[in-house]
């Protein structure tokens, strides 16, 4: 059973593979290098002296995803994939949220198999997903994704008509 890490090459992402490797865990890294160069993977190696499986694939590829999870055995996923600069995300706000709680999405919709599994997110801006058996509570999700929403309407966005 592997532990599947989003955004695994990142800087906090690329610690955590180090730290799961060494901890003996069984390792599959997915990023799509929009932020880092693939040398970080090869720091991982080093340190660690031990290998993983590592997909380029970007989150919002749903396809892609899918194989991935249909071709492992993942037992957890470690989600760090997103967009970061604030200096960027005001600039460009619709492609933030995109990046950001797009491929979130994307990743909790593919993690949970939602007849059996709940998903636990952490603390922002990543999130573990770990199994349970408790059933999910409607009205707090109805509440957050209202609130989701709301703040995305209130994002000013400049759109140009020509
Ligand atoms: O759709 C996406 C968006 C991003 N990524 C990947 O996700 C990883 C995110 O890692 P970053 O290094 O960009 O972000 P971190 O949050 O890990 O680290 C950032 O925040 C840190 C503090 O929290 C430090 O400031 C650090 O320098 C800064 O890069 C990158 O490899 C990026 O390529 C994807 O795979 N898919």
């Amino acid at each position: 059973m592997a532990i599947l890490v989003t955004g695994g090459a990142g800087y906090i992402g690329s610690d955590t593979c180090v730290e799961l490797l060494n901890a003996g865990y069984e390792l599959i890294i997915i990023d799509n290098f929009s932020n880092i160069n693939p040398n970080s993977l090869r720091s991982i190696r080093n340190i660690t002296d031990k290998d993983f499986r590592f997909y380029v694939i970007d989150l919002l590829d749903r396809n892609g995803l899918e194989n991935v999870f249909s071709n492992n055995e993942i037992g957890a996923v470690i989600h760090f994939a997103g967009l970061k600069a604030v200096g960027e995300s005001v600039s460009i706000p619709l492609y933030y949220y995109q990046g950001t709680m797009g491929t979130a999405l994307v990743a909790f919709f593919q993690s949970t198999d939602e007849s059996r599994r709940q998903l636990e997110p952490s603390n922002r801006p990543c999130g573990v997903l770990v199994e349970k058996n408790k059933k999910p509570n409607l009205l707090r999700i109805c509440r957050r994704i209202r609130l989701f929403c709301l703040f995305w309407c209130l994002t000013p966005v400049k759109i140009r008509l020509s």
